[in-house]
């Protein structure tokens, strides 16, 4: 068997409710900055780039998500490299997202209710919340998006864009393709490698994106059948904070 292709099964939607019930352990790992990482291991902060107001530019994650992001990048073959696109989340940058796609589902499905928008939504984009026992997935800093991209720089075809919400963005949508055709079948190669080496590497994936994975928050908890997350909402601790701490010590 090849580790490096294992087939993407499909899984149901997690149990929203039950996930965000399970306890979380705080570890207090740091957070820490991508902005020095090596090969293969890069960094791209995609809301950035893109201009969503608040977005950081700078990718974080807790120092034991960035451990195991670089042991998924060295299990892939020479040529190919681990991109970060996004790590840690501020709480209005998570709220500008949800906002935007909701306000979109609601233009489109005029007729529906708000938990059925609310449902559509959170498929791609968990709701807002830094409530200490239930925050939204990346504002622990346990979360990230990836892709991956050639020595180049350019990015491998994964068969969507990232944070394209079309029912072709869930994990293993491409394969169940009957007769994939050459394009296809890269598409296939490319998200079993990603998949692969990120749970070989200790991370969960979220079934209806192929970019979204966590390791030791809620979500994380929830699809390893953990009985506790270690990582609840962190915040980035600005200067002016630490100065004001430190000074009343
Ligand atoms: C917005 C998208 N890149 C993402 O991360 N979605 C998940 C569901 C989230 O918001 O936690
Ligand atoms: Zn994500």
């Amino acid at each position: 068997m090849n580790f490096l292709s294992q087939t993407i099964a499909a899984k149901p939607e997690p149990d929203w409710a039950a996930l965000l019930a399970l306890p979380i352990a705080e570890s207090h790992d740091p957070l820490v900055p991508l902005g020095l990482v090596n090969s293969p291991l890069r960094s791209y902060p995609a809301y950035f780039h893109q201009g969503v107001p608040n977005a950081l530019s700078e990718c974080y994650v807790r120092r034991c998500v960035l451990f195991r992001l670089y042991k998924a990048a060295r299990l892939l073959p020479s040529g190919i490299e681990l991109v970060v696109l996004d790590g840690w989340r501020p709480l209005l940058v998570q709220q500008y997202l949800f906002d935007s796609l909701f306000a979109a589902m609601n233009a489109h499905y005029a007729n529906d209710s708000e938990s059925e928008l609310l449902n559509r939504t959170r498929r791609f984009i968990a709701p807002p919340s830094n409530e200490p026992t239930a925050p939204s997935p990346h504002l622990t800093g346990g979360s990230v998006d990836v892709a991956l991209c050639d020595v180049e720089g350019l990015f491998l075809d994964m068969g969507t864009e990232f944070d394209d919400i079309s029912p072709w963005s869930y994990s293993a949508a491409f394969e169940a393709v009957e007769k994939p055709s050459a394009r296809e079948a890269e598409v296939i190669e490319n998200r079993r490698l990603l998949h692969s080496v990120m749970i070989q590497a200790g991370f969960t994936n979220l079934p209806s994106e192929w970019w979204h994975f966590d390791y030791g928050n809620q979500s994380w908890a929830w699809s390893s059948k953990s009985s506790e997350a270690q990582l609840g909402a962190i915040e980035l601790q600005p200067l002016r904070q630490r100065w004001r701490r430190q000074v009343a010590l």
